[in-house]
């Protein structure tokens, strides 16, 4: 028999990212809201995700000033790293944006917040520690953990994962990265530059989703900084022991390998948090990847929602964000919006940042065929890139013959910002022309993003005809 019963126009489960948005968003709007969390309110990207990671680079970045900046005349000293203080800087980083997503602030906001985990007890009801809410939408918002690879040993091998590693306050000797997506490469990076050996073994490649060709490039920079990068291999054992932590391996070549570490960190994908939801009760269809949604977000029982990482799709804050805006309109305004990735950008913020938008060049030909123009236009050919020395990386856009743009990928400074034009320049289906025909202020990076919409012209600008017409022109005085 539960104590309390609530009856509500929207149960949010999940104080994350998706969850936060809808919530705030729905009693702004007039609907009585309840908001279930278990843990941290801002859930993984204020408090293990985004904002710790980011900040932890930052404090890399300035770690790694005297070598990226020396070329500038100034002399910075050789960096003293205390992971102690740098551990400090996250927390705060952490403490001064948590206000935004506290109790207090959606409380204020008008929204009821529960602390505890829910789980289904019928189609339209869930329950948590003794309270029955009944609500006429449910979102499901319970975000995604690490998910930890079947390996031998790994269960008997302290490890960190992204919920374990911004607490550490001790820089490791040597840390082995299983996985080379986002995580393994975002955090190699800040490590290695922190001070720690660092080495990525990585089943495929590294960067899987990306562009290959400004994947390379990054890959030859990390390799540079020293971090060693073993892609194509195949762990069969992780081993405790020598005050650290030996990996067991077949390398690329077929060959037994042993690498030993100080530290381990698992960065091998999501899991979606499902279990403890009790969906069968609400006749809830779900699988290995997530929830199963529609285009509209809506589970098998159609007064539930699922948005962010437990619904399957892409993970990053901003998809969370949006999916609120969608089941918004869907449930309160009663619109059937769907979800539309085709301007989906993302950002993988190593140094230099790598931004993707839309269409690979791979995905470009299979769709596309031969209609294809690639357009790049590098760094180093632009003014502002040269003053600042930030001289490594490209752009490459790619479009139609026609010159619709089809995709984008930048790798450089600041490339999770220019790629925003291009995010737009997608979204709202526009030629390259408009690009082309930008001004753009000098000297800054973004004319690297017109000068590589522009070089879709420059065959026909300064092509034998346009040379004869301007010449019979010139006849006319
Ligand atoms: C290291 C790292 C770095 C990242 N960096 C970026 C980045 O730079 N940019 C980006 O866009 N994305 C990034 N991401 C991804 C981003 O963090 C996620 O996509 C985002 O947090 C997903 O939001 P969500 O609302 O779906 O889930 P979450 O933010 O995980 O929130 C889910 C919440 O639900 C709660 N919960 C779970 N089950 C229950 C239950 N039964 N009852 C009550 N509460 C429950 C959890 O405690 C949690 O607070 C990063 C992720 C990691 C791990
Ligand atoms: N900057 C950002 O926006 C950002 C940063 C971090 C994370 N994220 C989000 O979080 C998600 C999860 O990140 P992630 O890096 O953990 O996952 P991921 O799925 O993107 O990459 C995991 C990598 O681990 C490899 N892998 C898996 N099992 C392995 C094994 N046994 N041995 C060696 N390699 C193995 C995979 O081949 C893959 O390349 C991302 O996909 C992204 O959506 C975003």
């Amino acid at each position: 028999m539960s104590d309390t019963f609530l009856d509500v126009d929207i149960a949010v489960i999940g104080a994350g990212s998706g969850g936060l948005s809808v919530a705030a968003g729905a009693a702004q709007l007039g609907a009585s809201t309840v908001l279930i969390e278990q843990h941290l309110m801002g859930g993984d990207c204020l408090n293990t995700g985004c904002v710790p990671s980011k900040a932890l680079l930052a404090s890399a970045k300035a770690a790694y000033r005297w070598r990226s900046e020396a070329a500038l005349g100034v002399d910075y000293a050789l960096p003293d790293v205390d992971l102690g203080a740098v551990n400090r800087h996250v927390h705060e980083v952490i403490a001064a944006i948590a206000p935004n997503d506290s109790i207090e602030r959606f409380e204020a906001l008008g929204v009821k917040v529960i602390q505890g985990t829910a789980r289904f007890v019928g189609p339209s009801e869930i329950e948590v520690d003794g309270t029955r809410i009944r609500a006429r939408r449910i979102v499901v918002a319970t975000g995604s953990r690490a998910a930890v690879p079947p390996i031998p040993g790994l269960d008997q091998v302290p490890h960190f994962t992204n919920e374990t590693l911004f607490a550490n306050t001790e820089l490791p000797r040597h840390l082995i990265v299983i996985g080379g997506g986002p995580i393994g490469i975002e955090m190699a990076q800040a490590h290695r530059r922190l001070g720690s050996d660092v080495t990525v073994l990585e089943a495929s490649r590294i960067m899987p989703k990306d562009d290959p060709e400004l994947v390379s490039l990054l890959g030859s920079r990390l390799v540079d900084e020293g971090i060693a990068i073993r892609e194509g291999v195949s762990i069969t054992r992780v081993e405790d022991g020598r005050g650290g932590v030996t990996v067991l391996l077949r390398n690329s070549e077929g060959l037994e390998e042993r690498i030993f570490g100080s530290h381990l960190l698992v960065a091998a994908g999501r899991r979606p948090n499902t279990e403890r939801l009790d969906l069968e009760k609400a006749g809830i269809e779900y699988g290995p990847k997530g929830i199963i949604v529609d285009a509209r977000l809506r589970t098998s029982n159609r007064r539930v929602f699922a948005i962010g990482d437990v619904a399957g799709g892409p993970q990053f804050t901003h998809v969370a964000g949006y999916h609120a805006g969608i089941v918004i309109r869907n449930a309160l305004f009663r619109q059937p919006a769907k979800v539309d990735y085709r301007a989906l950008p993302w950002v993988t913020y190593a140094d230099p940042e790598l931004a993707h938008v839309r269409l690979t060049e791979a995905e470009a030909r299979a769709k596309h065929g031969d209609d294809l123009v690639v357009l790049r236009w590098p760094y180093h050919e632009n003014d502002r890139a040269q003053t600042d020395r930030k001289t490594q990386g490209l752009i490459k856009a790619i479009t139609t013959r026609s010159g619709k743009i089809v995709g984008a990928s930048i790798l450089g400074a600041e490339a999770g910002e220019l790629i925003q034009l291009w995010v737009l320049a997608i979204g709202q289906g526009l030629n390259v022309k408009a690009l082309a025909g930008m001004i753009a202020p000098y000297p800054t990076l973004g004319e690297i993003s017109k000068r590589a919409a522009a070089s879709f012209f420059t065959p026909k600008l300064f092509s034998s005809r346009t040379r004869k017409l301007v010449r019979f022109l010139s006849w006319f005085g």
